[in-house]
């Protein structure tokens, strides 16, 4: 069997503020081995976007979080070497947002968002090797006319691009671990389908790890090889996908599952014919800003 590229153990997370102290994980455990799929689901408020930022070490350092257990990530203990971590992420850890075009800064164009993603880890890169890169990086994903879009601003994309964009950056330094935090979930249900396929189409391709997080059964099925379900900070049922869901065992999880929208074919939906969204990487749409406007 691979070995696991994250590994959480009896992981317990409590913040405190003044003299309260609200535990929010209670000994959850879970693993993803190399190459494999997982799926963290449940609902809003469960502990499923902590325990990726306890993995990314983002959140050991604040003030007033009180973290107990293990975190492996790729060999290195999250809480005992933050920095360690610090230094994987962006190339060997990366990780993609719910909403992309917040996840994106503003400021910078795309292109040059893109070089500092690919200079991570402290890579020396060319300019001109750099935007090569980037450019094949969007080609990849699908982007129409990716010269176009790296001499855009996020803002000038469609949420739909952006996510494309951010799935490019996560996976062009080739990482063995990606924490996909509903990446999605801000975009309409055709663009999310869209864009989860093709993220799923390339880390399959590439073998590359992934920790899918979401609050949604239905969407998880047709991506994940295991699943995890969580409900108020500890895991209440793990197993293979299609075990789960042909043989729910918990209350929670079969509320889960009946709460699910159903999707054309118990998964995602197709694409009507013709729908395709992206011809115009300028394109605005998916309720996202209007041309012009700088978004926040
Ligand atoms: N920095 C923080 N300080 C205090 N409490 C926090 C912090 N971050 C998260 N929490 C609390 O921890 C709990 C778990 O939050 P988390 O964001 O992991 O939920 P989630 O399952 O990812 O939900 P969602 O799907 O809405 O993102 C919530 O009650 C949240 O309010």
């Amino acid at each position: 069997m691979a070995d696991p590229v994250l590994t959480v153990r009896d992981l317990h997370l409590a913040f405190r503020k003044g003299r309260q102290r609200t535990e929010v994980l209670h000994g959850i455990s879970l693993h993803v081995n190399a190459g494999e799929k997982v799926a963290l689901v449940g609902e809003s408020g469960s502990g499923k976007s902590v325990t990726a930022q306890l993995a990314l070490a983002r959140l050991q350092q604040e003030k007033g979080t009180e973290a107990e257990g293990l975190i492996e990530v790729l060999g290195h203990d999250a809480t005992r070497s933050p920095a360690r971590i610090a230094a994987m992420r962006g190339h060997r850890v990366t990780m993609i947002f719910q909403d992309p075009t917040s996840a994106l800064n503003p400021v910078f164009r795309i292109g040059e968002i893109f070089e500092q993603v690919l200079r991570a880890g402290g890579q020396r890169l060319r300019a001109q090797e750099a935007r090569r890169r980037a450019e094949a990086a969007l080609a990849e994903v699908q982007i129409p006319d990716p010269a176009r879009a790296l001499d855009s601003y996020p803002f000038q994309l469609s949420g739909g691009m952006n996510q494309r964009v951010m799935i490019a950056m996560a996976l062009a330094n080739g990482p063995e671990l990606l924490l996909a935090d509903e990446p999605g979930t801000a975009l309409d249900v055709t663009v999310q389908a869209q864009t989860l396929r093709l993220m799923d189409d390339l880390v399959t391709s590439r073998g590359t790890a992934v920790l899918f997080i979401s609050h949604n059964l239905s969407v998880v099925r047709e991506f994940a090889d295991r699943v995890y379900v969580i409900y108020r900070g500890r895991i209440v049922e793990h197993g293979r996908t299609e075990q789960l869901f042909s043989d729910p065992r918990h209350p929670y999880t079969k509320a889960l599952l009946a709460a699910a929208p159903r999707l054309l074919g118990g998964g995602l939906p197709d694409l009507p014919q013709g729908a395709e969204a992206f011809a115009d990487p300028l394109l605005v749409h998916d309720g996202c800003a209007e041309p012009g406007e700088v978004t926040a």
